[in-house]
């Protein structure tokens, strides 16, 4: 993992209060948008308000308490970073209805799944430039067991922390998944191991706290091959429980005796943040070592305290807002955790997940030494939207550029009975034709076929020449004669040796007729016949070259030599579009 840069985060704290089950129970909770406040019906005096970032009342929607405190963490986990949303309450107060929710009035789960899965096909229509890997995990403690509720195991899990203080639980199966409906199909079965009952006060209490681990990864697809790692936690604790009230006995009264336990830990350690201890009671239970993470840890963190509203859940209500207050004042250090992916990873296209093992360490995996091709290092194809952007943008100025070179040839050229030639014309369109096909694709990013190009005349108007390899004494003549005469000159952007800078901090260009001069100057610039005979000098010049396309301003790049305002212009457009180009025959191509 690489370096992490830390962003404070504070558990943002919202309140959901369910409607009254029963038309005649009264109602002892006044909710406001950010407030709530509780009336002690034993005393009328006893009332306390409370804020808190959001307050849902009895008439939210799931698709409200989604929209707000859940939607918009999706991007983090897609973009590396680890988020828990986790609904807490007294028992029968809305927890699973909110984080499941029903057949016909889905929770977050189902939403968030649906989301992800949106969000990653989005992203995939506009850029081919990720490609994701999600894996989902679902587990219960219960009676303080870790318990596998993909795949039921014998003995109960433990949980672990690895050198980046990431909790993880080795042996813990995860499935991935490529739509919802792969998840619908996995996590319906896996839903029914988990541990529900009927109490007194709720006809199907969770006896187990739930959590579903939703890994997101993503890989770049080519060079430097980031990998981003994202995880989001979805909790449905299990309620705490007046046991004077629940009538729970036997084992309900030992299931009772665990939750309670660990909601006790919770509370632990909260105080022990809020009071800036030094050791943190983490240990204390599986729960609260599973929301290491999410409380005091690294994740983005959403709590939905659900509170019932009736008059006899009055002490219950009024406790859970008391330990949400105190949950409020929590900052976790948030970040992204990025990693590179190695060559096997590359070679293969395998996205490199952390898996629920610890981690595979780098030294144990297999070494290969094969290259990476320079295919898979080349930007993918640019988003269709890009393209079609940067078309409109190239038609554009091509049409500019056809009026202006007809304003222009008509003054230069003589008239033909008051007319201009036709022949001229002729040519003129044929060259615009040429220019126009060559900035088509440009813009579609399809290097052109063989034929090289030579820029004709200083207008910039190229035309595809097949050029015959010409021996060295030649090409020299050559480009003296395009000098002196100002009529054929190789643009650098098409010649095979690249150029360099004319202007002052720049090294010369390689240009013939200036060589003598030139090589007075600077002794450091070689021949062009040392040049053209030595791979290692090209390699070297053109790594220079391709340094001063990628970081020049337009106005730098004029300093090309016969690379004119529009191309300097071109060049630079295409860099903002695509990023930078990674070798000289990319730049080349365009
Ligand atoms: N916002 C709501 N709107 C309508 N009905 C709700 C709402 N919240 C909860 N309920 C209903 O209240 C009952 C108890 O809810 P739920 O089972 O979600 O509670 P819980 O907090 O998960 O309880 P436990 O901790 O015992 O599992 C259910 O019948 C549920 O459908």
């Amino acid at each position: 993992m690489e370096k992490k840069q830390l962003t404070r985060a504070k558990v943002n704290v919202v309140v959901r209060v369910r409607p009254t089950l029963k038309q005649d129970d009264k109602s002892c909770v006044a909710a406001e948008k950010t407030s709530v406040e509780i009336f002690n019906h034993r005393n009328i005096k006893e009332n306390i308000k409370y804020e808190f970032g959001a307050v849902y009342d009895k008439s939210s929607t799931q698709q409200q308490v989604y929209t707000d405190c859940v939607r918009p963490k999706l991007l983090k986990t897609l973009n590396g970073q680890n988020v828990s949303i986790f609904a807490y309450g007294p028992t029968g107060a809305g927890k699973t209805h909110t984080m499941l929710g029903s057949a016909t009035d889905p929770g977050i789960i189902p939403r968030v799944i649906n989301g992800i899965f949106q969000q990653i096909s989005e992203e995939s229509k506009t850029s081919k430039e990720w490609r994701h890997k999600v894996v989902f995990s679902f587990l219960e403690i219960y009676n303080e067991k870790v318990i596998d509720l993909l795949e039921p195991k014998e003995n109960d899990l433990p949980i672990r922390e690895d050198g980046e203080k990431n909790i993880f639980i080795p042996g813990l199966a995860e499935k991935e998944i490529h739509s919802f409906d792969d998840f619908k199909a996995l996590f319906g079965p896996a839903s029914n191991n988990r541990t529900v009952a009927a109490t007194k006060l709720n006809d199907r209490s969770s006896r187990s706290h739930s959590i579903l681990m939703l890994k997101v990864t993503k890989m770049q697809q080519f060079s430097p091959f980031r990998v981003l790692h994202g995880k989001m936690y979805l909790i449905d604790l299990a309620g705490s429980e007046d046991n004077r009230r629940t009538g729970n006995k036997g084992i309900r009264l030992k299931e009772s005796g665990a939750i309670n336990k660990s909601l006790f830990t919770l509370g632990e350690v909260v105080d022990a943040i809020n009071a800036g201890l030094p050791r943190i009671p983490y240990r204390n239970s599986k729960l609260t070592r599973l929301l290491q993470d999410s409380i005091g840890g690294s994740c983005h963190s959403v709590m939905i305290t659900n509170i019932a509203p009736e008059e006899r859940y009055y002490y219950d209500t009024y406790c859970t807002l008391n330990f949400a207050s105190k949950s409020k004042k929590i900052v976790n250090n948030t970040h992204v955790r990025e990693s590179t992916a190695n060559k096997i990873d590359v070679l293969t296209r395998k996205i490199p997940y952390i898996p629920e093992e610890g981690g595979v360490s780098k030294a144990k995996r297999p070494k290969l030494d094969a290259k990476i091709p320079e295919e898979i290092n080349k930007p993918p194809d640019p988003a269709p939207f890009l393209r079609t952007d940067l078309r409109r943008q190239v038609n554009k100025r091509l049409e500019k550029l056809e009026q202006n070179l007809l304003n222009q040839m008509s003054q230069m050229v003589p008239l033909k009975q008051g007319k201009l030639d036709p022949d001229v014309v002729m040519e003129i369109q044929r060259q615009i034709d040429v220019n126009k096909k060559q900035l088509v694709e440009l813009a579609s990013h399809t290097p052109p076929a063989t034929p090289k190009k030579v820029l004709t005349d200083k207008t910039n108007v190229v035309e595809n020449v097949t050029v015959p390899e010409t021996p060295i004494h030649e090409k020299k003549k050559a480009l003296k004669r395009s000098r002196s005469s100002s009529e054929v000159t190789c643009s650098p952007l098409f010649a095979k040796q690249p150029r360099l800078f004319r202007k002052k901090g720049f090294r010369s260009t390689a240009s013939a007729s200036s060589l003598s001069k030139v090589k007075q100057e600077d002794d450091r610039v070689p021949h062009p016949e040392k040049l053209f005979n030595n791979p290692e000098l090209q390699e070297k010049m053109n790594t220079e070259f391709l340094e001063k396309l990628n970081t020049c301003s337009v106005k730098e790049l004029q300093s090309l030599h016969t690379v004119g305002a529009k191309r300097a212009k071109l060049i630079h457009d295409w860099r903002e579009n695509y990023g930078v180009f990674s070798n000289v025959r990319n730049i080349k191509s365009c």
